[in-house]
């Protein structure tokens, strides 16, 4: 039987691409010759580019090396040996010594380079294929640069530069993914300038102890209303705020530190309190549970949110109103030379005055009161700082005429947007994420500046009150005496109990 010589299926057309060359090959010999100095020329810069790039990013080891080699080979492994070895006791001598310059000059920069190369260069390319964070467009990969690293100890700081057309949105929505690629608890995404991120990545919040406040100043020194420091940032920088022409609001849940914000500002401004540059009012509808520690640093208190709140309210809002007449012509805005003191006006829970008043005709003077204040004190020399539990609308409202807020711990991501702005949670300002253990730490958010701080706030205790008190008013302050509970024996043999 003869056999059948066709194949049994038509072989498939050959689906390779054509490899492609390099334009230069495609030039004619003459060409290449009077090209390939130039050529040298530029490969040999690119190198020494290369080398000088790599002797920035990485001092520490290649000054090492290069002295390690040279060591090697004009005296030997023995002497190189010895060397190394009075150079790392010499360094141990150093850190035990003086720990914190060690740490900064010395310490930081192994564990930048270190990290750079093991976390980051490393794995640089891998993490932004899978975070979608590279283009493809015509078989070329476009992959946004691996910038200075600088590791701080609790978080290192990235540089990137990102691929043309990208946008800082698109790094927002992958920080928590980019966190956790890098093994990081969070990662903050910060704009430089046009082009260039700098991500922040951390590992730790130096936050977790309480910080105690510092020493009272001497009663001659003189207080900067417009940097009073309250506590610590994440830094280790000073937390400051601006009394001077602006207003605080501070927002965080039952529990979250919204005292210790209040009591760290009353402290820094304790000289000032004590010669009469400034006078303090307050409202505690609490019923006197916050202010009610120390009622001697005020110069008028009221323990409610009813008709006398509202009356010391529209007081002050009056009190305004004559300053700016006084001023008009004579004074941009308050200063001590004015003769006035500078005025703060706490109320420990603003909503209670100007939200949750039973009483409508109260409820509106207040508000009216409170925005007359805040809308117009700011060069009359008035600042009103108002701690709220629940940043709800009818509060918030308020929100714009305070220039600096404050969000403690707060319940929900929505009320972060609601009390710091839009767009500043995405930038790292998680509120919502503080941990119960940690009160008065805060996300601190200044209008006109783009990127919120976090930061603690002084732990005020209530001997540090006592302590101000006594400072402010010249006197001790008087201390409530704990009898003892009458025991068993005592009773029977008194009769009643
Ligand atoms: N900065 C701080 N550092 C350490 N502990 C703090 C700090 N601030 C407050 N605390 C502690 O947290 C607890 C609650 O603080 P605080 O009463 O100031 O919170 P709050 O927000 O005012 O609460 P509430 O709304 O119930 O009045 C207290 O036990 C206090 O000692």
């Amino acid at each position: 039987m003869a056999r059948s010589r066709k194949p049994l299926a038509e072989p498939a057309a050959l689906e390779i691409t054509r490899p492609r060359l390099p334009w230069w090959t495609l030039l004619p010999l003459w060409a290449k010759v009077i090209l390939a100095p130039v050529a040298l020329v530029w490969s040999a810069a690119w190198l020494m580019i290369r080398a000088a790039r790599v002797a920035v990013r990485y001092p520490v080891a290649v000054v090492v090396g290069l002295l390690g080699w040279s060591g090697y080979v004009q005296l030997g492994p023995w002497w190189l040996l010895g060397i190394s070895a009075v150079v790392v006791g010499g360094l141990g001598v150093w850190a035990w010594r003086d720990s914190s310059s060690f740490t900064r000059f010395c310490w930081c920069e192994i564990r930048t380079e270190w990290r750079r190369v093991v976390v980051y260069a490393w794995q640089w390319r891998t993490v932004m294929r899978l975070s979608d964070l590279t283009k493809s467009v015509r078989g070329a990969e476009f992959r946004p640069k691996l910038g200075r690293v600088r590791s701080d100890g609790w978080r290192d700081r990235v540089r990137v530069r990102m691929v043309k057309g990208q946008a800082p949105e698109q790094w927002e929505l992958r920080a928590s993914g980019l966190a956790h690629a890098f093994g990081a608890s969070s990662c903050r995404v910060r704009v430089r300038k046009p082009g260039r991120l700098e991500l922040d990545l951390v590992h730790r919040d130096p936050l977790v102890r309480p910080v105690g406040v510092p020493e009272l100043p001497p009663v001659e020194a003189t207080v900067d209303l417009k940097r009073l420091v309250i506590g610590v940032a994440e830094t280790g920088r000073s937390l400051t705020l601006r009394l001077q022409g602006n207003h605080v609001l501070v927002v965080g849940s039952t529990g979250a530190g919204k005292g210790s914000v209040m009591w760290s500002l009353i402290w820094a401004l304790a000289p000032a309190i004590k010669s009469g540059l400034v006078r303090l009012v307050g409202i505690d509808p609490k019923g006197g549970m916050e202010l009610g520690q120390a009622p001697e640093l005020f110069d008028r208190v009221v323990y409610s949110n009813g008709g006398e709140a509202v009356e010391l309210l529209e007081q002050l809002a009056e009190q305004v109103k004559e300053r700016a007449g006084k001023y008009r012509g004579w004074l941009r805005s308050w200063s001590p030379k004015s003769g006035d003191p500078f005025t703060l006006l706490v109320v420990d829970e603003l909503a209670d005055v100007i939200a949750y008043q039973s009483d409508k005709n109260l409820r509106e003077r207040a508000a009216r009161a409170v925005q007359t204040i805040a809308s117009q004190g700011r060069a009359p020399g008035f600042a009103v700082l108002g701690l709220v539990q629940d940043p709800r609308k009818e509060v918030v409202s308020f929100r714009h005429l305070f220039g600096t807020k404050l969000a403690l711990r707060l319940d929900e991501p929505a009320q972060v947007d609601m009390v710091l702005g839009e767009g500043v949670r995405q930038r790292g300002a998680t509120a919502h994420e503080i941990s119960e253990n940690t009160p008065g730490v805060v996300w601190v958010k200044v209008d006109g500046r783009k990127e919120p701080v976090r930061a603690r706030a002084f732990h005020v205790t209530d001997a540090d009150l006592d302590r101000l008190v006594s400072y402010v008013t010249g006197r001790e302050a008087v201390q409530a005496e704990v009898l003892d509970f009458p025991d068993r024996v005592r009773r029977i043999e008194g009769g009643a109990a």
